[in-house]
């Protein structure tokens, strides 16, 4: 027997269980179906454990730095299995949390299994066949895997499974220099293990100005994580002391060897596994579903929101979709992906705080530029802190003074950052900011000063 539901909800991640809230508040029965555990990625193996494990990383990093603080300490030991607990306790109350407030939902009915399409109405979840007038998919993405040779030979962690890692690694070889691999290159460089970070490009966090790449490489390296970049050739092989990682670099040992490898190579969304094709709904070339501004699919009745869509590749992002089908759909509110300004946040210490443009993407929109930059040696707060690592960066356009981007990398950098995208979403000029005051002492007090001290770019 199928039963049938006003919407069908696909994905507990950070989109579908909000837009339950909504739709079962209208009155309308929701069926929304899981397959693993309720928060997806964010909650159990993205942005909650690992930023519990950057709190562990910093602390025990500010422990070591005693002294400098007037803080008197035996050496520091990091207790592993603690960390891990930890972290785990951040995500199981918050799993637990959402799974609660789902399982008690009016009109809702959880359904945990795999839900893949049988029709373009109708899905089977495991034995069971459902169908729905409107049917939203939130199934998230998962850790890409390169077909690296000698990748099968040897084990490897991803995301994911570092989450149950019951040992501390001696050496842990991390492959990708982006988001997920130099978040977990401190993390556990501050743990006590030796890092090295594998890297084909030519610099870190290739989306961000090659002046950003290259602080972040200062602050790590001066950590004593090794980066290898340029590395052409990535292949792995056992070895009688681990793993052993081909880099191929121009320079340098032709080969690493760890106790330990992680794949931090990028992700790819789950809709391999949907049969999406019985639904018509279109995708990519990568997989990503296609949608349109307020995220519909080509089929009229399917939405997508959050990674799978290819449109973001966070949690804010994946919230901010929910909101925008929730607007569109329940409070005829026509908002539109095209609105929202990209921003993010890089959590290695001292964080990357993000918005708007990079400098390179300004210059080739082939704008007229004013720039304004300053060390956070000349933050005070800063200074006070002892965090004087980084620096600011603000991006204007000459012509129309709109604030085009900023980056923050320093300490409070991706709380700092805010101040700048409000003034970017409240479409205001720049000498909004440099006109305003802000509190003494704080990171955000530099940014009027920034703002109030441009340059024309050459
Ligand atoms: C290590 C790491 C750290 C991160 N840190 C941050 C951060 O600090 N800040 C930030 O903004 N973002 C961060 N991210 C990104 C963030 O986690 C994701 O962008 C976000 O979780 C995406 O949410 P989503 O709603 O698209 O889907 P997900 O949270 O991935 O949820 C999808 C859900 O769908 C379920 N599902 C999939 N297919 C099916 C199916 N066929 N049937 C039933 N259920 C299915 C899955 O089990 C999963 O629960 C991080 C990611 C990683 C990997
Ligand atoms: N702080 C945050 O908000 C945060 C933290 C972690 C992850 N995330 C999200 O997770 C996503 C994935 O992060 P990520 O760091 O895995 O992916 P990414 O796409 O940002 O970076 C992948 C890195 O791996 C390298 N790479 C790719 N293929 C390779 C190959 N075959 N050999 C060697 N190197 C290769 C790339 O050059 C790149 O530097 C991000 O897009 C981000 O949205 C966000």
């Amino acid at each position: 027997m199928t039963r049938h539901f006003d919407a069908i909800i696909i994905g507990a991640g950070q989109a579908g269980p909000s837009l339950a809230g909504r739709l079962t508040e209208t009155g309308k029965s929701v069926a929304l179906v899981e397959r693993k555990f309720f928060g997806g990625t964010c909650v159990n193996t993205g942005c909650m454990p690992t930023k519990a494990m950057v709190a562990s990383a910093y602390a025990i990093h500010t422990a070591r730095r005693g002294a400098e603080y007037g803080m008197t300490t035996g050496p520091v030991s990091v207790d592993f299995a603690r960390v891990m607990a930890r972290k785990e306790k951040v995500t199981l109350d918050s799993r637990t949390g959402i799974e609660a407030w789902l399982k008690g939902m009016k009109n809702c009915t959880v359904l945990e299994g795999h839900a893949r399409f049988e029709s373009p109405t109708e899905i089977s979840v495991d034995d069971e066949r459902i169908s729905g007038e409107q049917i939203f998919l939130n199934v998230g993405g998962r850790a890409a895997v390169p077909d690296f040779a000698g990748i099968d030979a040897v084990p490897y962690l991803t995301n994911s499974s570092i989450m149950e890692l019951g040992h501390l690694p001696r050496h842990l070889v991390i492959v990708g220099g982006s988001y997920i691999g130099l978040e977990f290159a401190q993390v556990f460089r501050r743990f006590g293990s030796e890092v090295t970070v594998i890297e084909k490009g030519p610099r870190l966090i290739a989306r961000e100005d090659p002046d950003v790449s290259d602080a972040v490489r200062t602050i790590l390296e001066t950590e004593g994580i090794q980066i290898r970049l340029n590395a052409e050739c990535i292949r792995f092989a056992g070895h009688a002391d681990g793993i052993a990682a081909g880099v191929d670099c121009t320079s340098g040992a032709p080969e690493v060897i760890g106790s330990d490898v992680l794949l931090a190579t990028g992700r790819r969304p789950n809709t391999d596994d949907l049969d999406l094709d019985k639904a018509g709904v279109k995708t990519d070339t990568r997989g990503y579903v296609k949608v349109d501004d307020m995220l519909r699919t080509n089929v009229p009745h399917i939405f997508a929101m959050g990674d799978c869509n290819g449109r973001g590749a966070f949690t804010h992002t994946s919230y901010n979709d929910f909101e925008i089908v929730a607007a569109n759909l329940i409070d005829n509110d026509p908002r539109r992906v095209s609105d929202r300004i990209q921003t993010y946040a890089l959590y290695i210490d001292p964080p990357l705080g993000r918005a708007g443009m990079t400098e390179t993407e300004a210059r080739n929109s082939g704008r007229r530029l004013l720039i304004g930059t300053r060390p956070m040696t000349r933050v005070g707060r800063a200074v006070e802190k002892g965090e004087t690592q980084g620096f600011m960066k603000v991006i204007v356009d000459a012509d129309t003074k709109e604030i085009l981007g900023a980056s923050i990398l320093g300490t409070g950098g991706d709380e700092a950052i805010q101040s700048i995208l409000d003034v970017m979403y409240a479409k205001r000029p720049y000498t909004t900011i440099s006109r305003a005051m802000h509190i003494h002492p704080t990171v955000s007090e530099l940014i009027p000063t920034v703002f109030g001290d441009l340059f024309p770019a050459t």
